[in-house]
């Protein structure tokens, strides 16, 4: 993803001089459902460092959607804390302090992609020449320049999702949040995605927060990987990756890379992720 210079960063009031972007502690989060309760999220500690970017893996149930959604404000918690840049959830989502990256595209059809990525900015009421220059940042930011007056269904698979990564990117929050955006496409474009992703964090200097159930797409693009484990939702294990910024696809094949990875491995089958 390339064009574009560095966006200014854009945080919740005072939390310009904070250095975490996450906080939770003892964090849980039990839904009452039919068949009796159910522990999406259990005693979760995490702090998350403001430009870190933090992936989740583990296996379906255990809590990884529902930990994203309390960070925005969109689940309530009901044991701990949490504080999104010094704030509580709802104030930095009222504070417009992350964007959202959804598991499809969720791009609206009849509108343009340019229509599509300034629809938060004209309910946040901003003004139309800032919403159009907005939009063409955010679209050479994400290697879409020229797509503004396409439709949706005129992009390839690939090109919805970074059009829905430019939309989380327009009123430049410091903060986003993916939920397994590139779950749903082929290998080439995921590779593809994954460098274009990793080069405009890289720019931008955002905290990222990222879901995925693959090994090597969280080894390749995190600094941290969060790894977690159902019934009850918890984190099992979190490993500072030794990898260096600098990326290459080829770092996959890696020493280095293969150990990260075996490790995370490790992790999973310690929480019994993937044997009941
Ligand atoms: N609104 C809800 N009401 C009741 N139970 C819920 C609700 N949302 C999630 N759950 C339950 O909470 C647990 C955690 O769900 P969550 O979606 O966070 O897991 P996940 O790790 O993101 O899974 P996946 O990888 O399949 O997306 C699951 O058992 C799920 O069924």
């Amino acid at each position: 993803m390339s064009g574009a210079g560095p966006v200014s960063g854009q945080l919740a009031p005072g939390a310009a001089a904070l250095s975490t972007a996450v906080e939770a502690r003892g964090l849980s989060l039990t839904f009452e459902t039919g068949d009796g309760p159910v522990e999406a999220l259990k005693g979760v500690d995490l702090s998350i460092a403001r430009g870190d970017f933090v992936s989740f893996i583990g296996p379906s149930g255990c809590g990884k959607t529902t930990f994203l959604r309390c960070i925005a404000g969109l689940e309530h918690p009901t044991g701990g804390s949490l504080e999104v840049n010094g704030l509580t959830p709802d104030a930095a989502r009222r504070a417009r302090a992350y964007g959202y990256v959804f598991q499809a595209p969720a791009l609206l059809p009849w509108r343009t992609i340019g229509g599509n990525i300034r629809l938060p900015l004209e309910i946040m009421g901003v003004p139309k020449p800032e919403r159009m220059a907005r939009t063409g940042e955010v679209l050479a930011l994400v290697g879409l320049d020229g797509f503004a007056r396409k439709y949706p269904w005129q992009l390839s698979g690939g090109m919805q999702s970074r059009a829905s990564i430019a939309r989380a990117l327009s009123f430049d929050a410091d903060l986003l949040l993916m939920d397994e955006p590139f779950g749903a496409l082929d290998e080439i474009v995921r590779d593809h995605l994954n460098e274009a992703l990793l080069e405009l964090w890289a720019r931008t200097g955002k905290t990222v927060c990222f879901v995925t159930h693959s090994i090597p797409e969280a080894v390749f693009l995190s600094t941290r990987i969060v790894v977690m484990s159902p019934r009850p939702g918890r984190i099992a294990d979190v490993i500072e990756s030794p990898l260096g910024r600098e990326r290459p696809l080829e770092i996959r094949e890696t020493p280095e890379f293969l150990e990260v990875a075996r490790r995370v491995r490790e992790g999973l089958r310690a929480g019994h992720s993937y044997d009941d």
